[in-house]
């Protein structure tokens, strides 16, 4: 619990969080588990000497690259539907209960799985049954985006994409609510991500335009370690929709002015830009810029169980320990990330009347505080 005095709103606005990486949300207990129990081995470094060891040495991250070898590592103990859905319902309903996110759009990497002989329909079976689950206990919605990774050669991109159409795994545009109440298990978008730097978004320019082409949804990871430019790039050349991370668009004013202008929804992710040194502090990521320039953004945890357990609850509290934003501001930040969402506009409706309506017991409350001590 944070000692902010918006602590209350902060747990009570319906949250919408639209970058977290599924594979993100395996803790050093997990891991250690489903190694064991899929017999796989893991490296022989101290770092892999017990959880506690992991955990310890999660805690020194000194780059993106650096922590993409453990996020990379940690992926291979996943294999099986049953494990999908055991780390998403897990997140998902921790989400629900601890931070009210009443929709979450979740990335997965589908390359680091068929690599190893997991099929996408792996993924996508254990995510949809999580999904399903996590709705009917919680009434979280959820929708499933892969993303393609930059440090694999553009070929195996290409096939990977492919492959996922010919299997007919992407929703088309507008359908799917993530509700998990009879909708299919597809996927509702496609995203970019892992190491930046030296890597141009241009080189899956043609990926990209084929998705444009199904009428499938595109995000990019850009700015977070590489430049301004490559944001541009991003909506330029891949015809990005939203921008994951962007944290270097703010160097750049006139590409801020672009970003609200085209009403592009920043996803922000300010502890995993401290933890991965993007920024030297909390207070020196860009959230007050976006909000100057008019850019729209959300709020999210991007790898939680490799960034100090910071879900989206922690997240929030650390934001405004940092930025002490104002309750209109926060009603800006929710409303944004409710709008900025790839699930149906009756589904952003519902959770808008929910931002209502804690906004106004809210300000009921604190006025009566006001006129009580007056
Ligand atoms: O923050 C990230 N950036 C790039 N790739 C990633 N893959 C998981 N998390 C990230
Ligand atoms: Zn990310």
């Amino acid at each position: 619990m944070c000692k902010t005095p918006l602590h209350g709103l902060l747990e009570a606005l319906p949250k919408c969080e639209h970058h977290l990486h599924l594979e993100g949300t395996l803790s050093p207990e997990l891991l250690f588990t489903l190694a064991e129990r899929n017999q796989v081995a893991l490296p022989a470094d101290a770092a892999y000497a017990s959880p506690a060891a992991l955990r310890a040495r999660y805690a020194a991250f000194t780059s993106l690259d650096d922590f993409l070898g453990y996020y990379n590592a940690g992926v291979v103990v996943l294999r099986t539907a049953a494990d999908f859905e055991e780390l998403a319902y897990a997140y998902l309903s921790r989400a629900a209960r601890t931070a009210n996110v009443r929709h979450a759009e979740v990335f997965f990497d589908p390359q680091a799985h068929t690599a190893r002989g997991v099929a996408v329909a792996t993924v996508v079976a254990g995510f949809h049954a999580a999904a399903r689950r996590a709705h009917a206990d919680h009434a979280v919605s959820a929708l499933l985006v892969p993303c393609l990774l930059r440090h694999l050669p553009v070929d195996d991109a290409a096939a990977c994409f492919d492959a996922m159409l010919a299997a007919g795994l992407f929703s088309p545009t507008g359908t799917g609510t993530g509700t998990g109440t009879g909708s299919p298990p597809l996927l509702a978008g496609l995203g970019l991500c892992s190491t930046e730097l030296a890597r141009p978004p241009s080189a899956w320019a043609g990926i990209f335009a084929a998705a444009a082409a199904q009428g499938i949804r595109r995000t990019a990871h850009a700015g977070e370690e590489g430049p301004a430019a490559y944001v541009a790039g991003a909506l330029d050349v891949l015809g990005a929709q939203r921008i994951d991370h962007g944290t270097h668009a703010a160097d750049d004013l006139g590409l801020l002015a672009r970003l609200a202008a085209q009403r592009v929804l920043v996803t922000a992710c300010p502890v995993s830009n401290v933890v991965l040194r993007v920024s030297p502090s909390l207070e020196d990521t860009p959230l007050r810029a976006y909000l100057a320039a008019g850019v729209r953004f959300s709020v999210n945890s991007d790898d939680p169980a490799y960034f100090g357990d910071m879900y989206l609850q922690e997240v929030f509290c650390a934001v405004q320990e940092a930025f002490a934003f104002s309750v209109d501001e926060w009603a800006l930040i929710a409303r944004n990330a409710i709008e900025g969402s790839w699930c149906g506009d009756e589904r952003k409706r519902s959770i808008g009347r929910e931002l209502d309506k804690v906004l106004e017991d809210w300000r009921a409350r604190t006025e009566g505080t006001v006129a009580a001590a007056a």
